[in-house]
């Protein structure tokens, strides 16, 4: 579902690679983390999947793209196939919870009755059909968070990424979405989720990979944030 051959990734500015020969692959419906100190990579690795930057070497698939290969005209096919979320849950302001949900189904031209259907069905999925019509100003951050998933399932992607979901939330919200996040792999969404949240890793037990400098130096079945620690 998702592959990364030997990619390495230079910027301009730095004089070590961002990425140095990094090889991932990821099934369909994996859970996977991925850790490692900050200026590790993470970011970069995520930006990389969704065309917002392009790699200097090394090839990256996902899904049924072929993402360093893919013309500008189809990156907003790759952009609606793969959900994505972040630490500051980039709700439009002025639109309800249910307009922002709406609004990523209108921008790739579903017709106003699937609109109608569907949102109240992903708002019931993440536990806020009470909130449709407030503001995201109105809501807590968890709660903001839950609609940013909301906006980035609802299209039912194949492949969900998640950068530091959790970094602005406190434990128990965290927890709350790490059970959102699990019940979406559920239904088979493949999940790649870049974190600091030692908690999150260790008490979920997923596939872990590390990356340090760059490089990946752990990939683990079921692995813990800190081996030894
Ligand atoms: N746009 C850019 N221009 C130049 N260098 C960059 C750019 N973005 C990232 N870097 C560098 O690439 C390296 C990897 O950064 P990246 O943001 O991917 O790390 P990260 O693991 O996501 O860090 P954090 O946990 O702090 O978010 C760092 O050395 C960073 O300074």
């Amino acid at each position: 579902m998702i592959s990364v051959k030997d990619v390495s990734k230079f910027y301009k500015a730095s004089t070590r690679p961002a990425l140095d020969k990094v090889n991932v692959e990821i099934d369909k419906g994996e859970f996977v983390f991925l850790i490692g100190p900050s200026g590790s990579g993470k970011s970069t690795f995520m930006q990389l999947l969704l065309k917002e930057e392009t790699p200097t070497s090394g090839d990256i698939y996902v899904a049924d793209f072929h993402v360093n290969k893919l013309s500008g005209r189809r990156v907003p096919k790759l952009r609606q196939s793969v959900g994505y979320v972040f630490q500051d849950f980039r709700l439009l302001p002025n639109k309800t919870v249910s307009q922002n949900i709406a609004f990523a189904l209108e921008v790739i031209g579903k017709s106003r009755s699937v609109i109608e259907r569907t949102v109240p069905e992903v708002l019931e999925l993440v536990g806020l059909s009470g909130k449709a019509d407030r503001l995201p100003n109105e809501l807590s951050g968890g709660e903001q968070q839950r609609v940013a998933i909301a906006r980035a399932f609802v299209n039912r992607p194949l492949v969900l990424l998640a950068d530091e979901p959790t970094g602005n939330l406190d434990p128990d919200t965290s927890a709350d979405i790490m059970l959102l996040l699990e019940r979406i792999n559920r239904t088979g969404t493949t999940v790649l989720m870049a974190t600091h949240d030692h908690h999150i890793v260790d008490s979920m037990r997923r596939r872990v990979v590390e990356l340090d400098l760059g490089r990946v130096v752990r990939d683990e079945a079921r692995g813990v944030y800190a081996v030894g620690r």
